[in-house]
C-alpha cells in the first residue's frame, strides 16, 4: 500500500536540512520511500493519496528522558529542590501506586505526549508496586514508539534489592523488541546516590549482556556532586566511569553540574546528555551548558522530565525555552540557532537513544511525522520564516495529526488510539485514592 502524502510544505530536519514547499512524501510499509519535489509520475501509481491542504510536516519530536508514570503527580510538591522533594514527596506517593494507577498515568502522560507532537520518547519507571506488563501493553496500544526502562534502586532489605535487579533483567529481556519493534527498553540505575556500586556494576552486566543502552540521572545539582564526592572520593562522572557504566551506551539525564574534565570523559565514551530546561529551573537545579556539550563533540537531545517537575510534556515548549536560555547565559544570540534546536528535539534526540530510524523525513526512515496547520493561527503569521516560527511561536497545541509507522494517531487534534474522556476521568478518580501531602 502506496500512500502519497501532498500540498504541504515538508521540514525534513535532514542533515542537509531541506524543505520541500509544495513537496511530496511517500509512505509504504511503515517507511518513507519518497521525499521530495512533487512528482506527477510517482502520484499517479498512489494506492491512496492524503492532501495536506497548506499544512507544514516535520518528524515527531523525540522526548530523551520523561517518567510517565509521575503525569498523575502533576502539581505535586512545587517549590521543593530536587533532594527533598524525591525524599519527602514523590518516593512516599510512589510506595502507594498500583498497576491501574501506573496504567492511567502512562495513558494521560502518552496522550498529552501525542497530542503536541511527540512519536518517541524514552522512559524510566520506578516498578515498585506495579506489575510493568500491564503497563508495557497498554503503552503498546497507544501506538507510540519509545524506550520504556524499569528503575533499578538500592533501597530496602537486600532481598528486596535482589528482588529489584532480577525484575530490572527481566523486564529489559521481555520488551527488548515489542509491539512490532515500536518500543524497546533500556537499563535505568536511577542515580549515583539511589544506587550502591554493586548495583551499577550489575546494571553495566545487564546492559553488556543484552545490548542494551543505560539510562540514568547524573549531575543534576551540586549537591549530588558534594555527595558522592564525599561518599566515594569521586564526582559522579569519574565513579559511573570506574564502575564501568560508560564500556555501555549511555544516555545521562541533566547534566547539569559538568566540568571540562568530565566534559572530555563524556566525549571519550559517546555519552549521549537529555537535557531537561524546565525541570532543571523548576527545582532550582540550574542550568545546564548545552553549547558547551555540543563544542566538546557530545551528543544530546532534549527532554521535558515528568510532569511534577516541568509541569507539561510539550517538547515545543521545552525546545524553545532551550534555546533561549543558551542564548541567556551566553550572553550570545548567535549560539543555538534555530534549526540546531530542532534537529536535537527530532534527528538528535533519536540518535542520542540509537532510534535513528526515526527524527527526520528521510527515505528508509520510519514515517513518524506530525503536521500543523498555520493558516489559521495568528501566532503563526504571518507565514515567512518558518524554522524561526517552529521554534519560536509553535506550541503543542498547534499540532493537527500525528503519524507514527505510517499510521494515523492523531487526526485533527483528536487522539484515535486513546480514549480520551476515559483517561481524563480515571485520573481525576485515581488522585482521589493517593494521599499526597
Ligand atoms: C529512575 S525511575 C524514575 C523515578 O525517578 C524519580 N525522578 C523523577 N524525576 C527525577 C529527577 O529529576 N531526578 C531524579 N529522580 C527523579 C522518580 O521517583 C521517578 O519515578
Ligand atoms: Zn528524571
Amino acid at each position: 500500500m502506496k500512500t502519497i502524502y501532498i500540498n504541504a510544505t515538508f521540514f525534513t530536519m535532514d542533515k542537509e536540512n531541506r524543505i520541500f514547499s509544495n513537496g511530496m512524501m511517500i509512505v509504504q510499509n511503515r517507511s518513507i520511500i519518497y521525499i521530495g519535489e512533487r512528482n506527477e509520475e510517482l502520484l499517479a501509481d498512489a494506492d491512496q493519496v492524503v492532501d495536506l491542504i497548506g499544512k507544514w510536516v516535520m518528524p515527531g519530536l523525540v522526548n530523551t528522558h520523561s517518567h510517565i508514570l509521575m503525569t498523575l503527580l502533576r502539581g505535586i510538591g512545587d517549590d521543593m529542590l530536587l533532594k527533598p522533594w524525591l525524599e519527602t514527596k514523590i518516593w512516599p506517593i510512589e510506595k502507594q501506586f498500583t498497576s491501574e494507577i501506573a496504567s492511567v498515568s502512562a495513558q494521560l502522560g502518552i496522550l498529552e505526549m501525542l497530542k503536541s507532537g511527540t512519536t518517541t520518547f524514552s522512559d524510566m519507571f520506578n516498578p515498585n508496586g506495579i506489575d510493568p506488563n500491564v503497563v508495557m501493553e497498554t503503552i503498546a496500544e497507544t501506538g507510540i514508539r519509545g524506550a520504556f526502562s524499569y528503575s533499578i534502586f538500592s533501597f530496602g532489605t537486600e532481598q528486596e534489592q535482589k528482588m529489584n535487579l532480577i525484575g530490572a533483567e527481566q523486564f529489559s529481556k521481555d520488551y527488548k523488541n515489542f509491539a512490532d519493534g515500536r518500543l524497546t527498553t533500556m537499563v535505568a540505575p536511577h542515580s549515583p546516590y539511589a544506587c550502591s556500586p554493586e548495583a551499577l556494576i550489575e546494571s553495566a552486566r545487564i546492559a553488556k549482556e543484552n545490548d542494551l543502552m543505560i539510562h540514568i540521572h547524573v549531575s543534576e545539582t551540586d549537591y549530588e556532586i558534594l555527595d558522592i564526592e564525599t561518599r566515594y572520593g569521586n564526582r559522579p562522572v569519574e565513579h559511573l566511569r570506574k564502575l564501568g557504566i560508560f564500556d555501555q551506551l549511555t544516555v545521562m539525564a541533566h547534566g547539569v553540574v559538568l566540568n571540562d574534565e568530565e566534559r572530555a570523559i563524556l566525549k571519550q565514551y559517546d555519552v549521549r546528555v537529555a537535557h531537561n530546561p524546565i525541570s532543571n529551573l523548576k527545582l532550582g537545579s540550574g542550568i545546564a551548558d548545552v553549547v558547551g556539550l555540543l563544542d566538546a563533540g557530545i551528543k544530546v537531545g532534549i527532554a521535558t522530565d515528568s510532569t511534577a517537575s516541568n509541569n507539561n510534556l510539550d517538547m515545543f515548549e521545552e525546545v524553545r525555552t532551550a534555546a533561549l536560555l543558551q542564548k541567556g547565559i551566553y550572553k550570545d544570540a548567535t549560539k543555538f540557532s534555530a534549526q540546531t534546536a530542532l534537529t536535537l528535539a527530532t534527528r538528535g534526540g533519536a540518535e542520542v537513544i540509537r532510534m535513528g530510524h526515526t527524527g527526520s523525513l528521510e527515505v528508509n526512515k520510519k514515517a513518524d511525522f506530525i503536521t500543523i496547520y498555520p493558516y489559521n493561527k495568528e501566532h503563526l503569521q504571518p507565514i515567512t520564516a518558518a524554522y524561526s516560527h517552529l521554534l519560536y511561536s509553535a506550541r503543542g497545541s498547534d499540532v493537527c495529526d500525528v503519524y507514527i509507522d505510517g499510521k494515523t494517531i492523531v487526526k485533527d487534534g483528536k487522539c484515535l488510539s486513546i480514549d480520551e474522556e476515559k483517561v481524563i476521568y480515571e485520573s481525576n478518580r485515581l488522585l482521589n485514592n493517593l494521599t499526597t501531602n
